[in-house]
């Protein structure tokens, strides 16, 4: 099975989307994700006029030699525009090897280990009033996980508050909204913000939050230990990982669990910490890591060292990758939880999916391949919208990390 021709497909059904479509010469399509949130077009050309020439005339069956092609085969290795290149890649040819064989990608990977998949939804509100009526409302839907984010007096902007209750988008402006940031006033709040969550939903329901990168490891292990009594599901991205080890000393210091990975591409990024046992969820996912192929690896050696899955699924994941990772979820042994922020109404109807949502879990659906398709009229009606994520700064003007 030849692969015949392919193109990359830009649409904007209220947030940018990037599609690859590869076709084949028995008559069966393959689509996978390719967005990079705020980089969209740098990896519409990586994929252009970089790897869509070397793949016309390949056989669509030989996803482990195509991947090492596009890996190996660049020189230049690893980084998020080249992995989400080869990702997109690698999902629409397990997508083609799903529809040829009729049997849907879990069953490829070695069939389904559970029955559904736990997600959790993302709360938030600009006083702690409304982040605990909002973590209601997930409650009340069935959700057993829920992320509960919070406006922090004195801080414009703080990350995680949307505008709306359902579809939080941080890509809001052609150029970078600018922000600020007092992680002393941050970490003088939070724990209230948990107090009177537990105080209201008490400990049935499981609680996570997300630090995005903003503190130093020691600030980290200060939230986490101040945490502790709330028994959070996981504190995230506590500080930037570039530095592994920077996780050795959060770790020292409170019981915690922790969760960092959305912007790792490749095991690399996450050997030490796993190795280490320094993380108890790994959140790469299909689209940021290199696709289906490689994000196995990565959960298999997680597995090695007690550490589950908790992979990224913001809104800037497309139904592409939404589908896939739930069948990647299906499958794997040490999965831990599945992020789930819902799309907008006109995102689904471009994406039509076999995937599906009930009070608090999801399942992938039994159609062959990954279960999603691209409505190309439909998306056309939606073309780009230049929009870049916002900055951060701390109060004195210094930049931070957003
Ligand atoms: O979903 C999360 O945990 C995020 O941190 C969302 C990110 O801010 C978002 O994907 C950036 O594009
Ligand atoms: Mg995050």
């Amino acid at each position: 099975m030849t692969i015949r021709s392919a193109k990359v497909i830009v649409c904007s059904p209220g947030r940018n989307f990037v599609t690859l479509k590869i076709e084949t010469d028995a008559g069966i399509y393959g689509i996978g994700d390719a967005t990079l949130n705020g980089r969209e077009k740098a990896v519409v050309a990586y994929l252009e006029e970089h790897v869509i020439p070397t793949l016309i005339g390949r056989d669509a069956r030989s996803i482990e030699d195509i991947w090492q092609f596009l890996y190996r085969g660049a020189y230049w290795r690893r980084g998020p525009v080249t992995m989400r290149a080869i990702a997109a890649v690698d999902v629409a040819l397990w997508d083609i090897k799903g529809k040829a064989l009729g049997t849907p990608l879990y069953d490829l990977l070695g069939g389904r280990s559970r029955d559904r998949i736990m997600v959790y939804g993302h709360a938030n509100g600009s006083t702690i009033e409304e982040t605990v009526a909002a973590v209601g409302r997930y409650v009340d839907a069935g959700y057993q996980a829920v992320r509960a984010q919070c406006g922090v007096p004195g801080v414009k902007l703080a990350y995680g508050v949307g505008r709306g209750d359902l579809y939080y988008e941080p890509a809001d402006s052609q150029l970078p909204t600018e922000t600020s940031w007092s992680t002393a006033r941050y970490l003088g709040f939070i724990p209230k913000l948990f107090d009177r969550l537990r105080e209201v939903h008490g400990f049935d329901v499981h609680l996570l939050h997300d630090g995005h990168h903003r503190m130093t490891p020691l600030e980290a292990a200060q939230l986490g230990r101040s945490l502790e009594p709330h028994r959070l599901f996981w504190l995230e991205d506590v500080t930037p990982a570039e530095n592994q080890e920077a996780f050795r000393l959060i770790r020292q210091h409170t019981v915690t669990p922790l969760a960092v990975g959305e912007i790792f591409n490749t095991i690399w990024d996450a050997k030490d910490l796993i190795q280490h046992q320094l993380i108890d969820y790994i959140r790469m996912t299909v689209v940021g890591s290199g696709g289906i192929t490689h994000l196995r690896r990565v959960a298999d050696f997680a597995a090695l060292w007690g550490v589950r899955t908790g992979a990224h699924g913001a809104t800037d994941l497309s139904p592409v990758t939404m589908g896939a990772a739930l069948h990647f979820d299906s499958w794997v042994p040490n999965f831990g939880i599945q992020e789930y922020m819902r799309h907008s109404p006109e995102t689904d109807a471009v994406f039509p999916h076999a995937y599906g949502f009930e009070r608090g879990f999801m399942t992938p659906g039994e159609a062959p391949g990954h279960g999603v398709d691209i409505d190309e009229a439909l998306a056309a009606n939606y073309p780009y919208r230049p929009m870049q994520l916002p900055v951060a700064r701390l109060e004195d003007g210094t930049m931070w990390n957003w």
